[in-house]
């Protein structure tokens, strides 16, 4: 029996790379994303052009705590069984200090803070379901372990998840529950792009202003593949990491070092 493997935001770049890749480890995927037009083409990307893959898409908001447990129980059930939760889903407005809303906390801190909460929470009910322990994976960022330029909200939610997982590790070890985070630098995706775009804006500058700012602090001196980040959470939904747990790793190309 395949073990199972559920990845919110899986629609687009780092957690599609996540869903491709835990396919191709072995996991039967539930391709979670709020877009179900991009979480159905990931998951007949797996289903069809990866032959041995198993996958299935799942429309959740994962801000919605009900939903999330919902889509959760939908994947156990379907997939027949559950052993690893990856609460990748975020996204990241630029917020200078003066600029920031109640409007825009809410939307960053509700999808990003308590989209990890509730899919912590839904991934332990599967686990007792299951009556087995489980592994529990967090997307955090470089931006969780050093306070980023114009990302504020976005930042502080990052340092958020980095406590949530230390914590969560604490008080579902006895579950024989893990919890870790990955911590990417900056990686091409649609997001990225983005941020790039807001950023050269704000400071009158051409799209790409934005990267080559921070580009400038990373130590191998390219920027990230969605695939770096997703051989990273490979490792973290295998046996091999079974001995670690709160831990928020960076991977980052020598972004920040702490
Ligand atoms: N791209 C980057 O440079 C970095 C990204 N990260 C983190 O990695 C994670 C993935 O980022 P990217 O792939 O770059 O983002 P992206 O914006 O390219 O993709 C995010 C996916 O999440 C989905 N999503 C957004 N809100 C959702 C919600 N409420 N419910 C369900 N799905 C939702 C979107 O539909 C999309 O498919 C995020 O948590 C992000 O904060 C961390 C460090 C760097
Ligand atoms: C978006 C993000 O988390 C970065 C640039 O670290």
């Amino acid at each position: 029996m395949k073990k199972v493997a559920f990845v919110t935001g899986a629609g687009q770049g780092i957690g599609k790379a996540i869903a491709l890749r835990l396919a191709n480890d072995g996991f039967a995927v539930a391709v979670a994303d709020y877009n179900a037009e991009t979480a159905h083409a990931v998951a007949d990307e797996i289903n069809h052009a990866h032959g041995k893959g198993s996958a299935i898409a799942v429309t959740v908001d994962v801000a919605d705590r009900e939903r999330v447990f919902a889509a959760v129980e939908e994947a156990r059930t379907k997939l027949q069984g559950f052993d690893v939760i990856v609460n990748n889903a975020g996204v990241a407005p630029s917020t200078p200090i003066e600029s920031i809303t109640e409007a825009v906390v809410d939307k960053v801190y509700n999808i990003n803070v308590k989209g990890v909460i509730w899919g912590i929470q839904a991934a332990v009910n599967a686990f007792k379901a299951e009556k087995h322990g489980g592994k529990i994976i967090n997307a955090c960022s470089q931006a969780g372990h050093v306070g980023n330029p114009e990302l504020a909200v976005y930042s502080s939610s990052k340092f958020a998840v980095r406590g949530l997982t230390q914590t969560a590790a604490r008080d579902l070890a006895p579950l024989g529950i893990t919890v870790n985070g990955y911590c990417p630098g900056i990686v091409k995706t649609p997001m990225w792009a983005e941020i790039d775009r807001q950023v050269s804006e704000a400071a009158g500058k051409q799209p790409g202003y934005g990267t080559e700012q921070f580009a400038k602090r990373i130590t191998l001196g390219r920027l990230s593949e969605p695939e770096d980040v997703a051989a990273c959470v490979s490792y973290l939904a295998g046996p091999d990491s079974d001995y670690m747990t709160g831990q928020s790793l960076l991977i980052d190309g020598g972004m920040v070092f702490n």
